[in-house]
């Protein structure tokens, strides 16, 4: 038996390839398992143009065994087997592919599409394995032949014994040492959590003789051990059956079983795309807000399969950011991975299928909103948010694509409303889409300064939170409507007969408005008599594009710039309020000044800002009542 030596590069690449390929040591055994699955399909092909050979699906499995005594780890198939000549160039010659070159020969067929195409997988088993020994037999060969080696020395090749078509390869595991346990892969249920995690959907069945309990006849606590023959993979994956064949129920089970979420998914959208990329993917919109969501620790990321084999559990290339929340998988056979199959080589295809699935997650919940609005409402309150930033977010990029799932409360519907609603309820007068920003609903509800929009009837839509205006403020318009606050400057409300009406009163009342505008120098850009207010004496509005909601969540924020908005102080000419004004500025100045103060601070405390002096505030109020 003569022991030949890898070439000097291979022997080079094989210790690379040991140590630094993957990242983890448990895909050695995806990688073994893909081979003999290969090597089934490889029996498969040669059935279709072989009338010598039948392809009796009950005769081709897998089987993974583990000796603890003997420290060896063992997966027979039942598959093609290999000649000599294949043993030696194909596990004799690192980087070479023989499924590869029988992909090249026989063109795809039915999806039964071979895995391997590199030709270095087999060699991770020396991650995990000081002596690998291959015993295989090929069809139509009579010899069977026995290939070992323990890693970077070389390999010898022997004839061998063995009864029946098929390879046998077997793991002497490493010793464990302090850094590294090598046990845990001779362990029943580790092996069946790795076979379950990268290898559940390979076509054919993965057996094990798996330690079962039952209850001593006649005991009700002793227990008899004995071992059985399980199937640990499920074979079909249930995106590759017909949507017509699966039920809400399956959905929910996959669901549950990926432990993509606790709660019931809200929706499920099953896709199966055959165009320029191939691919299936379940996608589902969770019902409940991960505790971690709007949090820096959530990942997004969907499941990727290649062929039915896990690649990564979280690829994030394939979901927008406003998409974040949806859960699921995708698998593809057109994907261009690397060698270790962790990362992609090429993200073309990735990129289609992003594309792809964007479209769809948009659609499906164009479909929840329009079919099953509660459902979308339960959606949309764990994750309208992130759909806001969506659209603020890349310079409003995908606002167009998002505007129309947003919803916000309406003052006059008493619910949540679509801007699509909004519009399509708005009198023919109403120029603008009008909003009001707040902490809640309540407090909204009794700003001032909404009076004016709502007594004319018009339709106010509640910012309750930061992003609201953020967001519209990107989105500019909806259907050529413009947002307006019902704190802006123009409201667009009123007649020319009023603004006319307006213009005289502020000319009347000037000196008295400039001497408040004085007192509060530094505080207020200006000082006006509304046009807005109707039984509220007093109100802030801001000029300009920082609005004051804008300037609470901009002060509020760790590289806060000490941006402001440009407060206006409005007062209502046609308070009573008004008339004390009018009296003090004639004879009082001190009166004045206490007055203007405490309109201020009152117009304050109604927008939710802070007071500079509350001491002094307080102050104020005892100096008038006594
Ligand atoms: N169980 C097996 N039965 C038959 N042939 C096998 C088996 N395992 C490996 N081979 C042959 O050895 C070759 C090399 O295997 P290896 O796992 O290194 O690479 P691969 O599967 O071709 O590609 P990849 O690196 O993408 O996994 C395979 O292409 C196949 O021809």
């Amino acid at each position: 038996m003569t022991k030949k030596q890898f070439k000097a590069e291979s022997k080079r690449l094989l210790e690379m390839m040991i140590n630094s390929i993957y990242t983890q040591k448990e895909i050695f055994l995806r990688e073994l398992i893909s081979n003999a699955s290969d090597a089934i399909d490889k029996m498969y092909y040669k059935a279709l143009t072989d009338d010598s050979i039948t392809f009796n699906k009950d005769e081709y499995y897998i089987k993974v065994a583990a000796d603890k005594d003997n420290r060896t780890l063992t997966i027979t198939d039942t598959g093609i087997g290999m000649t000599k000549e294949e043993l030696e160039a194909n596990l004799g010659t690192i980087a070479k592919s023989g499924s590869l070159a029988f992909k090249t020969e026989n063109e795809s067929q039915d999806g039964h599409d071979i895995i391997g195409q590199f030709g270095v997988g087999f060699y991770s088993a020396f991650m995990v394995a000081d002596q690998v020994t291959v015993v295989t037999r090929s069809i139509g060969s009579e010899e069977a032949f026995k290939w070992q080696s323990d890693g970077a020395e070389g390999y010898t090749i022997e004839l061998a014994e063995k009864d029946s078509v098929g390879t046998i390869i077997e793991l002497k595991m490493k010793e464990s040492t302090e850094e590294e346990n090598y046990d845990e892969f001779l362990e029943e249920f580790r092996l069946k959590a790795i076979i379950k995690k990268y290898s559940d959907f390979i076509r054919y069945p993965i057996k094990m003789d798996v330690v079962e309990r039952s209850l001593k006849e006649g005991s009700d606590n002793e227990w008899d051990e004995y071992t059985e023959e399980q199937t640990i993979n499920s074979m079909v994956p249930i995106w590759r059956k017909n949507k017509s064949e699966l039920t809400d129920e399956d959905y929910d089970h996959f669901y549950q079983e990926k432990h993509y979420g606790f709660d019931k998914p809200l929706k499920h959208i099953h896709i199966s795309v055959d165009g320029a990329v191939r691919y299936n993917a379940i996608l589902y919109i969770p019902e409940n807000i991960p505790f971690d969501y709007y949090s820096k620790e959530y990942e997004k990321g969907l499941e990727l399969y290649s062929n039915g084999v896990l690649i990564m559990n979280k690829c994030a290339d394939l979901l927008p950011d406003h998409f974040s929340f949806v859960k699921g998988m995708v698998d593809s056979e057109d994907l261009s991975l690397n060698i270790s199959r962790e990362i992609l080589q090429h993200d073309r295809q990735l990129k289609l299928i992003a594309k792809n699935i964007n479209n769809k997650i948009k659609s499906g919940l164009q479909s929840l909103l329009k079919d099953e609005r509660e459902k979308y409402e339960t959606f949309y309150n764990a994750f309208g948010r992130q759909l806001k930033y969506g659209v603020y977010t890349d310079f409003g990029a995908n606002k167009e694509a998002l505007q129309d799932l947003l919803m916000f409360y309406s003052s006059t519907e008493k619910k949540m409303v679509t801007l699509q609603e909004y519009v399509s309820r708005m009198p023919e007068d109403q120029k603008y889409i009008y909003y009001a920003t707040g902490e809640s609903n309540e407090r909204i509800e009794k700003l001032p300064q909404i009076e004016v929009v709502t007594d004319k009837g018009y339709e106010v839509l509640y910012f309750t939170e930061d992003i609201d205006e953020f967001a519209i403020k990107m989105l500019q318009t909806y259907k050529e409507k413009e947002f307006r606050s019902v704190s802006s400057g123009d409201l667009g409300i009123e007649n020319e007969e009023s603004n006319e009406n307006n213009a005289t009163e502020e000319q009347s009342h000037k000196e008295l408005l400039d001497k408040m505008k004085e007192i509060l120098a530094g505080k207020v850009k200006d000082v006006r008599a509304s046009k807005r207010l109707k039984t509220h004496p007093v109100c802030l509005s801001a000029d300009g594009e920082v609005t004051i909601e804008m300037e609470k969540i901009l002060q509020a924020m760790p590289d806060n710039q000490n941006i402001k908005a440009d407060k206006i102080l409005e007062i209502n000419p046609n308070h009573e309020v008004f008339l004390s004004l009018k009296n003090a500025f004639a004879s009082d100045a001190e009166k004045l000044s206490l007055y203007t103060n405490l309109l201020y601070n009152q117009a304050l405390l109604i927008e939710g800002l802070p007071i500079n002096d509350p001491l002094e505030f307080t102050n104020d109020i005892c100096k008038v009542m006594v």
